[in-house]
């Protein structure tokens, strides 16, 4: 529980590049690990315009930078004589990890390469809802800083301190409360506290038989609280749902007391819903303990599928015909030219059989069906259900993909896509070691309006490169993770190589910024699932009316006078109000 890691991921994973100048994903945890990745290499170099030298690494620094504890020596008196030892901890390493999150440029690669502003003085490892009771009475009277942590994974800067904070700051870890309490077999729910991460989760309904689908990208590590926090999003949303509609119930212990239903309710017209205002609550109203859950029984048949398309405009008149039919599958995400290139990129060297048969699919493709391998676009598709279900949802999907100049290119090709969003953050860490710096952002956005966006981001990109005359050319690849009635998920990559640039950490927000302020202009929102956090503050002005921030200010202050849950997140001055 204690251990801790700044970089993404599994320790015994990671990419490294062999004496031939392939590269490997170690370990063998993916199904992209444990083999020689021929063309990786020699695919960025020809996307950034450069040239990697795989001995000319950028150092991490030794010594990290931990601000000097800042101690209110009664209160630790206090927690010594109410908690055991093992129950809280000042550790140099444990309090550089607990003040960070994921965000690329703003946390990661300071941490690894530079310098984090604050760190957090003392990590107290809450077990149980009375624990949260005694720690948030604890803070109330010595007036502490609290900062919910969940699994770290918050791409928004949701855990990055207030500067200004004087407090004693002490982030509760909620991880080892990860207990399902209860299951209800016949009404389908499970009552599970809030630290599970989703691999725990997944693993303990399973032994009953159930799986709970909630499946971000990040499931090994982020947890449900953390989920509710952020108002995530999972990949298979269109059969079990997002975070919102998978919840019925939520306990969050507060300065105030305690907010939640009395009990869990399907549907209920009942006033005003307060549990709505939790999801997106990002650790600034109290401690989430505990929810209720949607369950379902494991399902019969697990299919993965794949298409291909001459082009993205193609593809995307696909998903919409899809997206409003009767046979929308579980998971499907449609992948520019870009990201389709880097799928096969990583690809290892085909055996000679293989290599035959992948020459006569690509003679197929290109030569008799007149593809673009410059242009051409896959979507990936997971299918669960029954059966019966699958049948259905195959033949309809297919056939729909034929009149859109769809083909199908396989099962293997679905679930390496699938594997491959796994990949991507051990990929980020690999690349910046050289001198490569990637984010990834998400928007939603209506349907008439993808290529708008799409086409602002590319060209904000290129502007913003030209503007700090950086190195090479820029990176850029989107696909669409989520589809809905009347929009969709855009999740975008971008990466620029920053060897020789001067303060690279400093440069790479302001040009997410400006990406940020393109997609807003062009019709696209603050975020889809990513969440405020301090990244996106200043656009909330442009989402909300300013009375709508204001009730919302009210709200905070009421529940959390004194501002003991002082993160920040949402408004800038949420705290002063
Ligand atoms: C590789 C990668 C892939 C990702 N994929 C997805 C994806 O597919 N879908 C998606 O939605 N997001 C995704 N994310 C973003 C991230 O995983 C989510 O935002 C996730 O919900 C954060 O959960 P966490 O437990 O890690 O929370 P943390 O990062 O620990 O915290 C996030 C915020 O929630 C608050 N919080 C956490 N737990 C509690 C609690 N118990 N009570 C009160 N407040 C709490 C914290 O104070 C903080 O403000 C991804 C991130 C990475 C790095």
């Amino acid at each position: 529980m204690e251990t801790w890691r700044h970089k993404w991921g599994f320790a015994d994973t990671q990419f490294i590049i062999n004496d031939d100048r392939s590269v490997t994903l170690t370990g063998d945890r993916y199904n992209l690990s444990g083999y020689k990745m021929p063309y990786f290499l020699s695919y960025i170099e020809e996307q950034l315009g450069i040239e990697i030298n795989p001995h000319d690494q950028q150092p991490e620094i030794t010594q990290k930078f931990i601000n000097p504890l800042n101690i209110n020596k009664c209160f630790c008196q206090e927690l010594e004589n109410i908690f055991p030892s093992n129950q809280y901890t000042f550790d140099e390493q444990e309090r550089l990890f607990h003040s960070h999150g994921q965000s690329a440029f703003k946390e990661v690669y300071k941490v690894l390469y530079s310098k984090l502003e604050r760190t957090v003085d003392m990590i107290f490892y809450c077990q149980s809802e009375l624990d949260a009771q005694k720690i948030i009475n604890l803070a109330i009277e010595h007036n502490i800083c609290l900062v919910p942590f969940g699994g770290g994974t918050n791409v928004s800067c949701a855990l990055k301190l207030p500067e200004d904070e004087k407090r004693m700051v002490v982030s509760v870890d909620m991880r080892r409360m990860n207990k399902i309490e209860w299951i209800d077999r016949d009404n389908f729910r499970a009552c599970v506290q809030a630290g599970i991460t989703g691999q725990q989760l997944e693993e303990q309904l399973r032994k009953d038989g159930f799986t709970c689908g909630h499946e971000p990208d990040s499931l090994e590590f982020s947890t449900l609280g953390g989920w509710i926090s952020t108002n995530a999003s999972g990949m298979k949303k269109n059969r079990y749902g997002n975070i919102e509609q998978i919840v019925e119930n939520i306990t969050l212990i507060t300065p105030k007391g305690t907010i939640e239903q009395i009990q869990p309710i399907s549907r209920a017209s009942m006033g005003m819903q307060i549990q709505n205002i939790l999801f997106g609550s990002e650790g600034n109203l109290g401690l989430i303990t505990k929810a209720v859950i949607k369950i379902h029984p494991i399902p019969q048949v697990k299919k993965y599928g794949s298409l291909v398309f001459p082009n993205f405009e193609l593809g995307v008149e696909f998903l919409y015909s899809l997206a409003h039919s009767g046979f929308v599958p579980a998971s499907i995400r449609l992948v520019d030219n870009n990201q389709f290139r880097f799928g096969q990129a990583l690809k290892p060297q085909p055996t000679n059989i293989k290599g035959w048969i992948d020459k006569l699919k690509k003679f197929y493709l290109l030569k008799l069906c007149g593809f673009n391998p410059y242009q051409m676009v896959a979507a990936t598709i997971v299918m669960e259900g029954s059966a019966q279900e699958i049948a259905y949802q195959q033949t309809n999907i297919y056939a729909l993909a034929k009149k859109f100049q769809g083909l199908a290119s396989g099962s293997e090709n679905g679930q390496r896509g699938y594997m491959l969003t796994y990949a991507i953050a051990y990929m980020r860490d690999f690349l910046a070691s050289f001198f490569i710096l990637g984010e990834s952002f998400e928007t939603s956005v209506s349907w008439s309006q993808i290529h708008q966006v799409c086409h602002a981001v590319d060209q904000t990109l290129k502007e913003q490169h030209e503007k700090f005359n950086l190195p090479g050319k820029p990176y850029l690849s989107y696909r669409i993770s989520q589809i809905y009635h009347t929009g969709v998920c855009l999740y975008f990559m971008f990466g620029f190589y920053s060897k020789g640039v001067e303060s690279p950490e400093i440069i790479s927000p302001q040009i997410e910024h400006s990406i940020r302020v393109a997609i807003m202009e062009n019709g696209g929102s603050i975020s889809h699932h990513h969440g405020v956090g301090k990244s996106r503050q200043e656009f909330i002005k442009n989402t909300l009316s300013s009375d709508s921030i204001e009730l919302i200010k009210e709200i905070k202050q009421a529940n959390d006078p004194q501002n003991i849950f002082g993160i920040g997140n949402f408004c800038a001055d949420a705290k002063t109000i």
